[in-house]
């Protein structure tokens, strides 16, 4: 047999690699190199501008051509550094040689020393971190989570008056608008969404083992916790002052956890959205030329939520055992955060690939009010509240001496089936102020919907 290798093993590297895509700008390995690079020559740039060990700061021109090895890294780059590791077997030890063979081609072997100066890898890697994984949320997970609430709250808005019955515990239940049910989707990911776009991107800059040991001992007289909270801060990053040899990942747990929240709530969603479909409450807009099912023709699946449900549960699982691996490290480091961190974009790939999914299938579903409209309709007894609750404020309102409103009700309609006339009659029957049984009498299950419309109003 021929063999198939080398072939992509993660389905977001494969078939789905279109949908997220534009992660690996950023997550991938060698958006990770790129930063490290950029890390590596902003410190450069740093210590020159501070004359350190009598250097002197690098002209306008010479800082350009320096970062234009970061805004110009690309495929040759990356295979350099690939053929640099396989000698060093150190990454980050890559990344300083090749800078270092940058300087010498423009002509700056004379800072080389100062390359990855006083630092340990962790230095490098973990402010590369904060700015891959900042600039992923900020530039492409936010702005996906942002379109689907957008859609959801378009949605919300057609649907603001369409009645739907609803149900808690699946049983019929006091009527809401379908337009209400999205919004509080559209709110709640509104505030989670906040809640990530709050989040603190933290850095730590202070060597091997978090004590400017290296630093000190060279330049003795230099403010070196100052000169770190300078440089961490140039970076767009906060810093953070008191670690061991890694950054404590804390800032990490936290985005983790709300960005893995923020999948529940996307999960609860894509799951009712089903569920609606299921009932009829939502017809799929077919696609020319889909199928549906390979044997049953007649079927339009709702693959979009299907695959998002699961590509949140998997987003959740990888988000949660970093969120839970990266708060601990034995004594001053172990590695296994360096592992465990190679799997960020795998967390965020899940959750985009899931809201790309769940932005497509929005975009797909067609509320059918007939549907809607035929299940109100055979659920008149979810008014027994309705009833009930007036009977109540009659009688403190003395306007009816019924004892037990709640008991007359339940017996009337507990797990019974029952009609718009039998109702009628039994308010007809009622001893309550004519007022309020007009108001009972001209109820439908479509027109108990309370104030279901006007709170979709309330998003922002
Ligand atoms: O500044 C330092 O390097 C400090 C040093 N600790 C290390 N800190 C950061 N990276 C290190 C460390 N050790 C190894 N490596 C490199 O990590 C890479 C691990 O590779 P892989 O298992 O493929 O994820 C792989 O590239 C390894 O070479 C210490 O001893 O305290």
């Amino acid at each position: 047999m021929t063999s198939l290798a080398p072939q992509p093993l993660s389905p977001l590297d494969g078939r789905y690699r279109s949908a997220v895509g534009e992660l690996g700008e950023h997550l991938s390995e060698a958006g990770l190199n790129r930063a490290r690079v950029q890390v590596e020559v902003e410190w450069l740039i740093a210590q020159t501008d501070r004359r350190f060990f009598g250097s002197s700061p690098l002209s306008a021109e010479q800082q350009a051509r320096l970062r234009s090895i970061v805004t110009e890294f690309g495929q040759a780059d990356i295979d350099e550094l690939a053929g640099l590791e396989a000698t060093t077997r150190h990454d980050v030890k890559a990344v300083e040689y090749y800078v270092r063979r940058s300087l010498e081609l423009l002509g700056l072997d004379d800072i080389a020393e100062l390359t990855h100066f006083a630092c340990t890898s962790e230095d490098i890697n973990n402010l590369s971190y904060a700015i891959t994984v900042r600039d992923a949320v900020r530039e492409v997970w936010l702005p996906k989570i942002r379109d689907v609430i957008d859609a959801l709250a378009a949605l919300a808005v057609e649907h603001r008056d369409a009645a739907m019955l609803s149900r808690t515990h699946g049983q019929p239940a006091t009527p809401t608008t379908m337009g209400k049910e999205l919004a509080v989707f559209a709110h709640r990911l509104g505030r989670i969404a906040a809640q990530i776009e709050a989040n603190e991107y933290l850095g730590k800059f202070s060597g091997a083992t978090g004590t400017f040991s290296a630093h000190v001992v060279a330049a003795p007289d230099v403010a070196w916790p100052e000169v770190s909270r300078e440089f961490v801060e140039s970076l767009g990053l906060m810093w953070n002052p008191l670690t061991t040899q890694i950054e404590s990942h804390d800032w990490q747990a936290e985005l983790y956890a709300k960005v893995s929240h923020a999948n529940r709530v996307l999960h609860n969603l894509a799951t009712d959205i089903w569920t609606y479909i299921s009932l009829g409450y939502f017809r799929q807009i077919p696609t020319a030329g889909a199928t549906g099912s390979s044997t049953m023709p007649h079927k339009v699946n709702p693959i979009r939520f299907e695959n998002a449900e699961a590509n949140l549960e998997l987003s959740s699982a990888v988000l949660d055992s970093l969120a839970s691996t990266l708060v601990t490290s034995r004594m001053q480091r172990d590695l296994t955060d360096s592992s465990a961190q190679r799997n960020i974009g795998v967390g965020f790939g899940h959750s985009l690939l899931a809201l790309d999914n769940i932005q497509r299938g929005l975009g797909e579903i067609d509320l059918d009010p007939d549907v809607l409209a035929a299940d109100l309709d055979g659920n008149w007894e979810v008014l027994g509240e309705a009833i009930q609750t007036v009977i109540r404020a009659e009688v403190v309102a003395g306007r009816s001496t019924i004892t037990d409103p709640y008991a007359l009700l339940k017996g009337l309609t507990r797990g019974k089936r029952v009609g718009a006339a039998d109702l009628a009659a039994f308010i007809e029957g009622l001893e309550i102020g004519d007022a309020a049984k007009r108001r009972l009498l001209a109820l439908t299950p479509g027109g108990y919907t309370g104030i279901a419309s006007e709170l979709v109003d309330r998003l922002g």
